[in-house]
């Protein structure tokens, strides 16, 4: 018997079934708060390439507001209805009503695959959701292989097609092009070596306007994951292969890593705009700083008796200046978004922390923000092994100094290296790259309370320490 597509599932069947199956995604920025809905803002019926499929998809963009008075979240979900669910995705069914059940569309490797298959062919202005390719690929169209979801720790979706290409599928939507896009548009047709290059973006609506969707980008098969390869360096392990050489240990890779980053922003500077800060300039981003300090404030009322001493290092922001370089960036830098392949280190996921504003993540800024990002994560790594480690308190002690050494030496590493490449040491702008390791820490600190509670003692300390020597001169490692 053949099948042929169920009819569309009904719209209040929809709402409901992802009302409860929303909060338990990884990429829902609400978890834990009640919120009103959701509400289907649109619901575009997509094509398959091969015509009678016994499935139909959709994309939903679907809305949810946790007040009435705050903005609200817009999330993506491309969803396939089939007469049955196929077996293994019980865990990605979204709804079920007499006409079909409802999953997750991009759990069903088939789907994704014939689903791609017919957006390459769109082009914009044609048809609600459209492809646009990116600066590396011909017009023959690209091979795309067997479809495999990764999984782990992220804000949005990514299926690898083939071993050649991953689609990115951003989870949260806002109006306008998402930066990562326009990022990679600009690295990969300045031939920058150290990111995979972009082949092409997909927009669609959202409300009046429009959204980036989705990029599709060149899959490196064989890199390994730079947190991954940190974390085996704090425990001890040798260096990778086609690393700096035997005995190095991880701290000569975040040199490498170091020389990779000032690379990247030296073609960034090239191909987009900059400018120069003034005093004024930063004395507001010191404010905004300080904005978002006192919203974690609110959120972890722990933070209130080290909060004065963190201030003072934004209050020391307006004194780096004038002068400072701004430019675009990567904007949400740290190790999760780095691989390391056989021949050197390479950058992913340009779009900035998930948790700002667009208008924040399109600004221009120091580099510093970035390095302080990495800095950051070398201190992660370092104390990810005792989140759960619960020693005698004297072992303890050890074990965080030993920590703390070893994320030192690695932030130094890294430093040297940017220096290196870069012809400027991060480190001669104490005053900057402090208020840029405190804010970045303070943003941390929100998302872990938010995404990860078990983790958030990580970022604490790190204020704590930070506290300490906050609004003083000379470098902040
Ligand atoms: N071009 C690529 N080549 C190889 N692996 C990739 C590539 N892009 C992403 N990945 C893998 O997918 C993971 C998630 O990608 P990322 O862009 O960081 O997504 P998210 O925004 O969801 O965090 C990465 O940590 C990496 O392991
Ligand atoms: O990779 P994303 O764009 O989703 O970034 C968000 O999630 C990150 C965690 O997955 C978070 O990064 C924090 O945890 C990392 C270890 O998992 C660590 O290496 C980073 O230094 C730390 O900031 C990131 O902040 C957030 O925006």
């Amino acid at each position: 018997m053949t099948l042929t597509a169920p009819p569309p599932a009904r719209a209040d069947a929809l709402r409901r079934g992802l009302a409860s199956w929303l909060p338990g995604r990884r990429w829902f920025a609400g978890k834990g708060r009640p919120f009103l809905g959701p509400q289907i803002l649109h619901r575009t019926p997509l094509a398959a390439a091969v015509p009678g499929a016994a499935w139909r998809a959709e994309v939903l963009v679907v809305r949810v507001s946790h007040s009435q008075v705050e903005a609200p979240d817009h999330y993506l979900v491309p969803v396939a209805m089939r007469h049955s669910l196929p077996p293994g995705l019980e865990d990605s069914l979204i709804a079920r009503d007499e006409r079909c059940v409802v999953y997750d569309a991009l759990a069903d490797p088939q789907i994704v695959r014939d689903l791609v298959d017919g957006l390459l062919k769109t082009r914009p202005g044609q048809g609600e959701v459209a492809f646009r390719r990116g600066g590396a690929v011909g017009d023959t169209g690209l091979p795309l292989g067997e479809a495999r979801v990764l999984s782990g720790e992220q804000s949005n979706t990514s299926v690898v097609l083939g071993d050649e290409v991953v689609l990115k599928v951003f989870r949260r939507l806002r109006q306008g092009e998402n930066p990562e896009s326009e990022v990679l548009r600009l690295l990969t047709e300045a031939g920058q070596p150290h990111v995979p290059p972009l082949l092409g973006d997909f927009e669609g609506p959202l409300g009046e306007g429009r959204a980036t969707y989705g990029i599709l980008q060149r899959f490196l098969p064989d890199a390994a994951d730079g947190w991954a390869l940190a974390l085996a360096g704090a425990g001890g392990a040798p260096a990778p292969a086609g690393g700096a050489g035997p005995g190095d240990g991880f701290p000569a890779e975040a040199f490498r890593l170091g020389e990779a980053v000032a690379a990247v922003h030296r073609t960034l500077a090239e191909a987009a705009p900059t400018t120069r800060l003034s005093r004024e300039d930063l004395r507001a981003a010191g404010e905004r700083m300080r904005a978002r300090l006192e919203a974690a404030v609110r959120l972890s009322p722990g933070l209130r008796t080290i909060a004065p001493s963190l201030a003072a290092a934004f209050a020391g922001l307006a004194a780096s200046g004038p002068g400072v370089l701004a430019q675009r960036l990567h904007g949400d830098l740290h190790l999760g978004q780095t691989l390391r392949t056989r021949t050197g280190w390479s950058l992913i996921d340009f779009e900035g922390e998930p948790d700002s504003p667009l208008a924040h993540r399109r600004a221009l800024h120091p580099v510093a923000k970035d390095i302080a990002g990495m800095l950051r994560s070398f201190d992660y790594a370092a104390h990810h092994g005792l989140l759960r480690a619960e020693p005698p308190a004297a072992e303890r002690r050890d074990l965080q100094e030993a920590a703390r050494a070893w994320a030192a030496r690695s932030q130094e590493a890294f430093c040297e290296g940017y220096a290196r490449a870069a012809g400027a040491d991060p480190r001669e702008h104490g005053a900057l790259l402090r208020a840029y390791l405190v804010d970045k820490a303070v943003y941390e600190l929100v998302y872990e309370i938010r995404n990860r509670p078990g983790w958030a003692s990580l970022p604490m300390r790190a204020l704590e320490r930070l506290s300490r020597g906050a609004g003083t001169g000379g470098s902040p490692l």
